[in-house]
This record gives structure tokens, sequence and C-alpha cells, in this order.
């Protein structure tokens, strides 16, 4: 099974196409970015979302101890670093909080020793998502990295795939994974937010296209 999480959800209108569509999980961005939500909104969004699609929230070098009271307040279910968080970084967190943490891998497409160093910090964390790297922006970037810098890397857990999906190119991506006999064992799912976006607002027609893609 191909998980689905959407991120970037901000206003009740995303949870409402949230719970009707039932992707596994709904990303709260903390980070700086168009889509950030403060502690408070993203409690009242949880509020309203079906209690059986977990949460989780998206940081970028959010001290530790703030980034454990996300996840211990019930407001995240899940804890995406999506920053420069090393494995020390991890092992902190993880003696404040017993919440799965995803660490967010922005691959390099012109080094392959960077990308590896990186997977190597991210050890510790409960799933790998890959992401596409640019210069000076953390995430929800809207472009797609190359799937071949997966093959020299290591991989021996779950793994997200981000970085500029959309119903228009999703199934492709699925394709490859599944072509790929060392990789697809660990492709554990699938995270969308700019290609769920008209202007810049979740878009349920989209998020709907997209959900159909992956569950038919
Ligand atoms: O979505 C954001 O604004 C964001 C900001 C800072 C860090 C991560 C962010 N989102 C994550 O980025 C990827 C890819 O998003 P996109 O589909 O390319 O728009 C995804 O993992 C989001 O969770």
């Amino acid at each position: 099974m191909i998980h689905v999480k959407f991120c970037g959800i901000r206003r009740q209108e995303d949870i409402e196409a949230v719970n009707r569509l039932q992707p596994d999980f709904a990303g709260f961005v903390f980070a700086k970015s168009k889509r950030q939500v403060s502690k408070e909104q993203a409690a009242a969004l949880k509020e309203l979302l079906d209690p059986g699609i977990k949460t989780v929230a998206v940081l970028v070098n959010m001290p530790a101890e703030e980034a454990a009271i996300l996840a211990n307040s019930g407001i995240a279910d899940l804890l995406q670093l999506h920053g420069d968080e090393d494995a020390a970084y991890i092992a902190k967190l993880r003696t404040l909080t017993r919440a799965k943490v995803i660490k967010a891998v922005r691959l390099r497409s012109a080094n392959r020793a960077i990308n590896a160093k990186l997977l190597a910090e991210a050890a510790q964390a409960d799933y790998y998502l890959f992401d596409t790297f640019l210069p000076d922006n953390y995430g929800g970037t809207g472009k797609t990295f190359s799937l071949s810098l997966l093959n020299s890397l290591s991989i021996d857990k779950p793994i997200f795939l981000a970085g500029g999906l959309d119903a228009g190119n999703v199934a492709e991506i699925i394709e490859q994974m599944q072509s790929d006999a060392k990789l697809f064992p660990f492709f554990y799912g699938v995270d969308v937010s700019g290609g769920i976006e008209t202007d810049g607002i979740k878009d349920p027609i989209k998020m709907e296209a997209f959900m159909k893609v992956i569950r038919g």
C-alpha cells in the first residue's frame, strides 16, 4: 500500500477535503512558509480532522523541546524534520517524546557524497523522506528530483517521496519505484503540497485527482 500525505493543511476547507478523501497523513507546516500555521491553529484544525488521519508537524530547525511539545500535546502524531537537524538532534528528541520521526533528506543532484552523509545523519529516524534540494529553500519547492539519486544510497527504512509531485507525474514515479527491486520494499508513501494547490490554496479537485491516481 502506498501511503499518502497531504501537506500544508491550514484552513477548515482543507480539513473538509482531507476528511472526504482520506489520505493517511495531514501535514501542518510550523516552519517559516506561506503555509505556516501556529500551534493554536493546528490544534483547532486537528479537532476537526478525522481521528483516523495522522497529523505530521513539518519543522525546520525548531528547538527539540518545542518540537516535543507539539507531539506530547497531541497536535502532531509524527514529527517531520525538514531542516538541518542531525543525529544528535534526533537522539535528543528521542529523550523528549515517543512520537515517530520522519527525517527529510534533500538530495543534491551533483554530489553523491553529501547525500550519503545526510542519510547517515538521518539514520536514527523512523522514516526517510526524500525531497529536492534548492539553496535557500527548505521545502515545499514544487520541484522534482531524479530517482536515480536514490541508487547510490543504502536505504534501510520506510521512505516517503516528495518534491513536485502531482496527479500528472505521481503514477510514473510509482511505476519507476515498483520496477526497482532494491528500493521498492522500502517505498512507504508519497508526500505532496504544491501539486494539490491552485494559486497557493489547497484545491479539492487536484487533491481528489491525486488520490484517484493512488487509490484508483
Ligand atoms: O510546504 C512548505 O511550505 C514547507 C516549508 C518548509 C519545509 C518543508 C515544507 N514542505 C514539505 O516540502 C516537501 C515538498 O513539497 P512540494 O510537494 O514540492 O510542494 C513536502 O515534504 C512538504 O511536506
